[in-house]
């Protein structure tokens, strides 16, 4: 028998509150630099409409590269498939800033994941709009993803990355020579920051995923037929260089922020999100993983 998910998250957060190899936190995002390592939250929100949660799950954190999900549900749904003509669906075996394998595939990204492939489906989402309405549309989407307006942008963790994002203008620049970029690289970039900089706290992410959990559960913003392909995307490219380990070792789609959150999607049975801001090598929250490994053991969740 399945054990009672409030005490299993309980015991889950107890224990790893009390660890002290915790990955290290990101700081090439100075206001990211700052962010308290001791903390972890987790949160489940099941498909027949539970909410449960442990830790401090009602702090927020920078929820990052988790965005770059929303923006591809909108932008797939503003493009359609042409969107694919622009950045590939293939995982990339490498880092999620990585130059090299840009230049080598011609200015089309690996997949909408690689923050390469991210700022391609930002730029397609901005549509020759101002960056105000597509950012309001992305957080229009979250919002009603969660089911909760109180979900904003820090603009002063926007503005960090802004002045130090040196590698993401050195990706922008490389798909504006190719060709591959519709607006220019500072509006498309702005746009891009904004997006990362949105803040939520676990309970509101395990919320905002419930649209990916399919059999219609939760609000339907997108497809059942779309909700599948982008479950099939988190689970290949979802955690960069370390999608592979993180099927091998949890076995659910997820994708990951450098703000220390993952967003896992059990199909048809519920949306978890967990947050502690230390990241492990590949820049994917460490005890994040080991507590989604631990939860998948304990519930026997797998798309396997
Ligand atoms: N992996 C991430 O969360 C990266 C997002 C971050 N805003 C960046 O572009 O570098």
């Amino acid at each position: 028998m399945a054990p009672d998910m409030q005490s299993l998250l309980d015991r889950i957060s107890a224990a790893m509150q009390r660890r002290t190899d915790r990955g290290a936190v990101a700081s090439y995002i100075p206001e990211l630099g700052q962010v308290d390592p001791d903390q972890f939250a987790i949160a489940v929100a099941t498909a027949d409409g539970k909410l449960f949660h442990a830790g401090d799950a009602l702090t927020r954190f920078s929820a990052q590269s988790i965005t770059k999900v929303f923006t591809l549900a909108i932008a797939l749904g503003r493009a359609g498939d042409q969107l694919w003509n622009r950045v590939g669906r293939e995982p990339s075996g490498t880092a999620f800033n990585s130059i090299v394998q840009l230049e080598h595939e011609r200015g089309r990204p690996r997949n909408p994941f690689v923050n390469a492939g991210a700022i391609v489906t930002t730029d397609e989402l901005l549509a020759g709009r101002e960056p105000k309405e597509a950012l309001a549309e992305i957080l229009g989407f979250i919002r009603a993803a969660a089911g909760d307006d109180d979900i904003h942008i820090n603009k002063a963790v926007a503005s960090s990355e802004t002045r130090h994002g040196h590698r993401n203008f050195a990706l922008a620049n490389f798909l504006a020579s190719f060709g591959n970029l519709k607006n220019t690289p500072e509006k498309t970039l702005g746009t891009y920051f904004h997006q990362c900089a949105t803040e939520m706290t676990t309970v509101q992410l395990a919320k905002a995923g419930r649209f990916l959990i399919g059999a219609d559960k939760g609000p339907s913003l997108v497809s059942q037929g779309r909700v599948r392909r982008l479950n099939a995307l988190m689970l290949t490219c979802g955690h960069y260089d370390g999608s592979g380990e993180f099927a091998y070792r949890v076995g659910l789609p997820a994708k990951s922020g450098v703000g220390g959150g993952i967003l896992a999607i059990v199909p048809g049975k519920a949306s978890v999100a967990v947050w502690s801001p230390g990241l492990d090598h590949n820049g994917n929250s460490k005890l994040g993983t080991e507590a989604m490994e631990r939860l998948a053991r304990e519930m026997d969740w797998s798309v396997f």
